[in-house]
């Protein structure tokens, strides 16, 4: 189970999170979605250890997550893209995909930088993990071309290739779908629930897209100005006039 408990951040004294209390439980999919600003993006650096909070936490299967380096997220299971693709230039895609089975796997991000020789001995497992997970998301044909010259679409299918390549058993994905032409959003959402119907694993889905989110989601959390304003299943939510007021709108309820 994920668990927020109380959890406050502030950014040079201005709240950003507010008290942010909520589960998800086991094997699921939660959408978190709230107009810009809400706070989303600063729950999942709070949930992978970026952001430190003033107060409260976030824990996965009772273990704190909240303070954590990027190498213990790692251990624990946890995997997350960022709202912005941050791919390593000088690297071909499939490169940073195994940068992502690296930090599962024994040695580590700065070890798989520098081609150790112990990053050579895993290279061969560790790459077959990398092929696994972009050919998962269909960016297999990505492969050999450099991060720097793919398109901003074609960085975030990698990006998501790379966070899932780790075989996380905790996802928090940041606007995976940001970018995408329509044709690649409806693949993504397609190729996603395949792999998440597959795994053992509790994902957290940050998405403006409400019709991608809602076609992976079975329970939503709303923010507003850095507090929970809703939760619920979808239907749920796209009826809940609180939600409608401050972000759906008359319009996007109705449809
Ligand atoms: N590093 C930072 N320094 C200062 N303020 C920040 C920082 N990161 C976020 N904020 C502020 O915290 C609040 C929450 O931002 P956050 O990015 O988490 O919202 P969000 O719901 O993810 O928004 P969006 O949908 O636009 O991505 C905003 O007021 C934002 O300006």
């Amino acid at each position: 189970m994920l668990e927020s408990r109380s959890l406050s951040v502030e950014f040079g004294g201005v709240a950003a999170l507010s008290d942010v209390t909520f589960t998800v439980s086991g094997r699921s999919v939660l959408g978190l979605i709230g107009p810009n600003g809400a706070g989303k993006s600063t729950f999942i650096g709070a949930a992978s250890g970026l952001v430190r909070p003033i107060s409260g936490n976030v824990s996965w299967r009772g273990i704190k997550l909240t303070g954590r380096r990027p190498d213990q997220m790692a251990r624990l299971g946890v995997a997350r893209t960022f709202q912005h693709a941050r791919l390593f230039p000088g690297l071909t895609a499939l490169e940073n995909v195994m940068i992502g089975s690296h930090l599962s796997g024994r040695s580590g991000v700065f070890s798989a930088m520098l081609r150790s020789p112990r990053w050579r001995k895993d290279d061969a497992y560790l790459e077959s993990l990398a092929v696994e997970a972009m050919e998962s998301v269909h960016a297999l044909h990505l492969a050999q071309r450099l991060a720097e010259d793919l398109t901003a679409g074609q960085q975030r299918l990698v990006a998501v290739a790379r966070a899932l390549a780790g075989g996380p058993s905790l996802l928090l994905l940041d606007e995976p779908a940001a970018g995408l032409t329509d044709a690649e959003r409806e693949l993504l959402a397609e190729d996603l629930t395949r792999f998440f119907a597959t795994r053992d694993m509790t994902v957290l889905l940050v998405e403006h897209n409400l019709n991608f989110l809602m076609s992976l989601v079975s329970r939503i959390v709303v923010f507003d100005r850095g507090s929970v304003l809703a939760e619920g299943t979808p239907t749920e939510i796209r009826s809940n006039p609180a939600v409608i007021d401050a972000y759906l709108g008359a319009e996007h309820a109705a449809r």
